[in-house]
């Protein structure tokens, strides 16, 4: 009963990776695993639940480590996917990359919607995604004729960087699309340089910006919550009508999931043990 009440905390876990980065001075620059706060926060305040790293895990760990989680949420980062996984060169070695990351996170997409685990992507992370089914980016949208720049004003304070900056239009047979309130159109914010080139198969887009790029996917077969999105309805998500019915949507998931994991083993732990 006592390993019971460990095992099984009164809010879901959501696993969220952890960046790999540098931090210190030139001279002292140190390794640092790190989750941005505003990942965390709308995990604990939007859908309710608890955050947990998994630091150093790697590609083997994977399984077992979401036997133990309800939920995944794959959150943004300024580092960018490397492009040996879609079978491409590095365009601006200029750019950060996380290799570490990508080992954890393209095994996590493939575990967590094999294994039916509820899973929320956000920016780097809606990348992730795409690129883990098979599909592939663009690595600088910005230099595609006819498209937006989708990056932030870096210089602007942070309240204007996440700001709104363009319409997406909704597919109205989705998930998104119910979330929204069954509105045809959002408006969402964009700090991103990168996006999706090739759909893998299997997604499905369910959201577009007005020069044509994805900005939201579903899984076909989806058994749970899964849905990945280029912008960040994490920001002040409480302030958000979409970007809270997005985190409340992941949360109701997650105590699914949470109701069936405790369930499975309260009748394991009931089972008689075999002479
Ligand atoms: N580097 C990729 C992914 C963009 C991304 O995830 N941005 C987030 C920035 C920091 C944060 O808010 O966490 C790209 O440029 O496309």
């Amino acid at each position: 009963m006592v390993l019971n009440m460990l095992a099984f905390p009164s809010t879901p876990l959501v696993w969220m990776p952890a960046d790999h980065r540098l931090l210190g001075d030139h001279d002292h620059a140190m390794p640092f695993l790190l989750l941005g706060d505003k990942y965390a926060r709308a995990v604990k305040v939007g859908a309710q639940a608890q955050p947990v790293m998994f630091p150093l895990a790697d590609a083997a760990d994977v399984p077992a480590l979401l036997a133990g989680v309800d939920g995944v949420v794959l959150t943004g980062s300024p580092s960018n996917v490397h492009p040996r996984h879609f079978g491409e060169a590095v365009a601006d070695p200029a750019l950060p990359l996380d290799e570490a990351r990508d080992e954890v996170t393209l095994a996590v997409v493939r575990h967590a919607l094999a294994g039916g685990i509820p899973l929320l992507g956000i920016c780097r992370g809606f990348q992730e995604i795409n690129v883990a089914l098979g599909g592939s980016l663009h690595q600088a949208v910005h230099a595609l004729p006819g498209h937006l720049d989708h990056r932030e004003p870096k210089a602007a304070p942070l309240d204007e960087q996440y700001g709104p900056r363009h319409e997406v239009t909704l597919q109205p047979d989705s998930l998104l699309y119910r979330l929204a309130g069954g509105a045809p159109t959002v408006r969402v914010n964009s700090l991103h340089g990168q996006g999706i080139r090739r759909l893998a198969p299997g997604l499905r887009a369910v959201a577009h910006a007005p020069d044509g790029l994805i900005e939201a996917v579903e899984f076909d077969h989806a058994h749970a919550f899964a849905l990945a999105v280029q912008w960040h309805p994490e920001w002040r998500c409480w302030d958000d009508p979409l970007s809270s019915a997005i985190f409340r949507a992941f949360g109701e998931a997650l105590r699914q999931r949470r109701a069936r994991r405790e369930a499975d083993a309260r009748a394991f732990a009931a089972a008689p043990e075999l002479p």
